[in-house]
């Protein structure tokens, strides 16, 4: 090393001697200003629990987030909350902790609850008793404590809808308190109805999901979703098949069987922009009344045609294949036998909208409602312009089968809604002041 050399490699020694205790001063600065509550400090424990302190060289690290003892956000600030900056397992059990003080909290009964459900369509023409849709129409349900039994109900089917318990949400709300091995309190229940009642479009399922849902609040009962599917299980059972329940919990379309240990449902893809057109008749049409007329048997030609025709279906909707679902929505189950005995309108408006530009039509559930699905919806039915949607044409037609078969009615036009039943108020609600659920719930 020559004289230069040497020269420069003195300074740098000494330069980055400095710099290190310059760093230092000025980290000791820092720690002695800075209030500690709301910080990361590292310093060494003097009192750390021996799970994790006293066998190896540890820190105590000063999480911002959680308290290990209370799990309570506010008091995050704890000088106990320790935790090894490479203990993945310790981190873990905190934020488990964290989570279940969270949910314990979410799992308070509560005084009063609203839950929306959303009208169902089931079978879709040959997929009886196991494939359904949500569609968006959606009815309000508000369960409270009260001093007596009362239900009270406005909109669609209030007039004729049970006010005793009879009534579905009650034996949901029922189903639920049995679940959670709690006593039901006494309690009043209001509907703001908006599912036509007794058409084919759910409104007793949507009755169940949301008498469900709303005992599991009131009584502060979570259940297990993965791997158990627990509210559908329990709304399945009480309805005795998947179609209409399984959509009015998750949303979409759905695909249910009972796997002959319980309930399971997929969510089928469905093609965007697809509207669904109704003919609503004025008359009611119960559901077991329509099951009624339906044999035991069926016969070889006729199982292997509906097992055809489901494939097709699943096949055109989760590919957007518009044009297979003329053939998909095909069925011998129960669509001819319901026609012929209850709803003779039923086959000529469904050639009639496909005639118009519908991509297919059947009976909507177990009717008498008559679903058509049609293409071309962009955004908003009011944001278009007619003549690139086919809807209008396709309800004036079906308009025109029932006044030829003297069947009163009207039409509504609404989609598949994606989403199933949720609760959009609570009492006390779930929104604290480090989170709000959507809707402030
Ligand atoms: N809250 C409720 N809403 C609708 N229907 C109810 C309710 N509670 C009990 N029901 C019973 O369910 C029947 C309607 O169910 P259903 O015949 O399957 O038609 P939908 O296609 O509308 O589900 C009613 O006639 C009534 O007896
Ligand atoms: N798979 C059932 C569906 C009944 O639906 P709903 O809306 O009429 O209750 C059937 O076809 O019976």
């Amino acid at each position: 090393m020559n004289n230069d050399n040497t020269k420069l490699a003195t300074t740098a020694l000494v330069a980055s001697g400095l710099g290190a205790a310059l760093s230092y001063l000025m980290f000791q600065r820092q720690q002695k200003s800075r209030p500690r509550s709301n910080s990361m400090t590292f310093h060494i424990p003097s009192d750390a629990p021996k799970s994790i302190g006293n066998s190896r060289t540890s820190f105590i690290f000063q999480d911002p987030e959680y308290d290990m003892n209370s799990g309570d956000r506010q008091s995050s600030v704890s000088d106990t909350t320790i935790l090894m900056p490479h203990s993945h397992e310790e981190r873990m059990r905190r934020r488990i902790a964290a989570r279940m003080a969270v949910e314990d909290e979410n799992s308070q009964p509560r005084q009063s609850v609203t839950v929306r459900v959303p009208a169902s369509s089931a079978n879709c023409g040959p997929g009886y008793d196991c494939i359904g849709l949500a569609v968006d129409l959606w009815t309000e349900v508000t369960v409270s404590r009260a001093d007596e039994f009362e239900i009270t109900a406005e909109g669609d089917g209030a007039e004729e809808m049970p006010k005793d318990d009879s009534n579905y949400i009650v034996t949901g709300v029922k189903a639920a308190y049995e679940t959670a091995n709690k006593p039901m309190p006494p309690l009043k229940y209001h509907v703001v109805s908006r599912i036509p009642y007794a058409r084919g479009l759910g409104s007793s399922s949507a009755a169940i999901v949301a008498g469900i849902i709303a005992g599991l609040v009131l009584a502060g009962h979570r259940l297990p979703v993965w791997g158990s599917e627990s509210l559908l299980q329990i709304a399945a059972s009480i309805e005795g098949h998947p179609d209409n329940v399984a959509p009015v919990i998750y949303g979409g379309f759905q695909v249910g069987i009972h796997n002959g240990t319980r309930w399971v449902t997929e969510r089928i893809p469905s093609p965007p922009g697809m509207q669904c057109v109704m003919f609503i008749p004025d008359f009611i049409g119960k559901t077991s009344a329509a099951r009624a007329v339906l044999k035991d048997t069926i016969s070889r030609s006729d199982a292997a045609f509906n097992i055809g025709r489901v494939a097709f279906l699943v096949h055109a909707l989760a590919l957007g294949n518009l044009d297979n679902l003329k053939w998909g929505v095909q069925d011998r189950m129960h669509q001819p036998q319901r026609a012929e005995g209850l709803y003779p309108h039923l086959f000529p408006m469904i050639k009639a909208a496909e005639e118009s530009g519908a991509c297919c039509a059947f009976l909507s559930g177990a009717g008498p409602t008559v679903m058509a699905f049609t293409s071309g919806a962009s955004g908003d039915i009011f944001t278009q312009r007619e003549k690139e949607r086919t809807d209008y044409s396709v309800a004036k037609a079906m308009m025109e089968v029932a006044t030829s078969y003297g069947v009163k009615g009207r039409i509504v036009v609404t989609q598949a809604s994606q989403e199933g039943a949720r609760v959009v108020k609570v009492d006390p609600p779930f929104s604290s002041e480090f989170i709000t659920f959507r809707d402030n719930v």
